[in-house]
């Protein structure tokens, strides 16, 4: 299990109610093919590259050495554009955050009803300030895992209304973190979810959050 839990019903099928146009897709393709085998090598670098950037003071010649490459690198990915339903960064379930660039990689290790483990590692692009975390980015990983948990618990699509974090403790980059999600109680479509963010036994972060279940064809 990586990115998400591989054992969960995602492939809800689309009706007539809840179609595959407009609103948010009731059909969650889970894929571990999409991008090919070195997808996640290739999300990997980019996350390295990122790394790389974050810290590095390059020379102007270097820095348009660099431009020049990233160019092509563009180009290449702009004949193969496709939608959000259908790119591998997001959906594959087999790769750290369902492949998904944009999160912090998490690897899930238990998922189900009753909540989300997962370890998570902030990179060193993931830098606030003084050597840890961005709070930001601890925030957007109690989302992505809050959202999963909540999931989880109604086995519908369910949308942030709001998260509150509490920062107890710095949040260290480059260490394999564990955080937990789970729903604290439901009131028709309201998830009310906590979770929290350890370093071993020392708690980075709490959270607590209220998420909406979606109507059908909800946006
Ligand atoms: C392929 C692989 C598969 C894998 C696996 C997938 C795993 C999956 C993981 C992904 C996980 C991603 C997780 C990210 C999740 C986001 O980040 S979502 C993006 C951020 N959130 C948004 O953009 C939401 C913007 N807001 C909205 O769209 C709407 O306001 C909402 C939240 C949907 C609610 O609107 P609504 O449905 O019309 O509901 P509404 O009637 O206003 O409110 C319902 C109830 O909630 C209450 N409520 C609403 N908002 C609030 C609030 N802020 N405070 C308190 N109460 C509130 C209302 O008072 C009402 O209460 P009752 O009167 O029923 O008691």
């Amino acid at each position: 299990m990586k990115g998400a839990p591989i054992d969960q019903k995602w492939n809800v099928p689309a009706t007539e109610e809840s179609p595959l146009e407009g609103g948010f897709r009731a059909e969650f393709e889970v894929t571990t093919e999409r991008g090919g085998p070195r997808y996640g090598e290739l999300i990997e670098e980019v996350r390295t590259f990122m790394d790389k950037v974050r810290y590095a003071s390059p020379t102007p010649e270097l820095a348009d050495e660099i431009i020049d490459d990233l160019k092509l690198f563009n180009a290449k990915l702009d004949t193969l554009l496709v939608d959000e339903w259908h790119t591998p960064s997001g959906t594959r379930v087999d790769l750290p955050s369902r492949g998904n660039i944009t999160l912090p990689p998490y690897e899930v290790i238990d998922g189900g009803e009753d909540g989300v483990t997962a370890s998570v590692e902030f990179r060193r692009f993931h830098l606030g300030g003084n050597g840890v975390a961005h709070g930001g980015h601890v925030a957007v990983v109690f989302d992505d895992l809050g959202g999963m948990a909540a999931t989880l618990h109604v086995h519908g699509i369910a949308r942030t209304a709001y998260l509150t974090v509490n920062y107890r403790s710095l949040t260290p980059l480059e260490t394999p973190l564990t955080m937990r999600t789970w729903a604290e109680r439901r009131e028709g479509r309201k998830i009310f979810v906590k979770g929290t963010l350890h370093d071993g036994d020392r708690l980075c972060a709490d959270m607590e959050a209220l998420f909406i279940q979606l109507r059908p064809g909800q946006a």
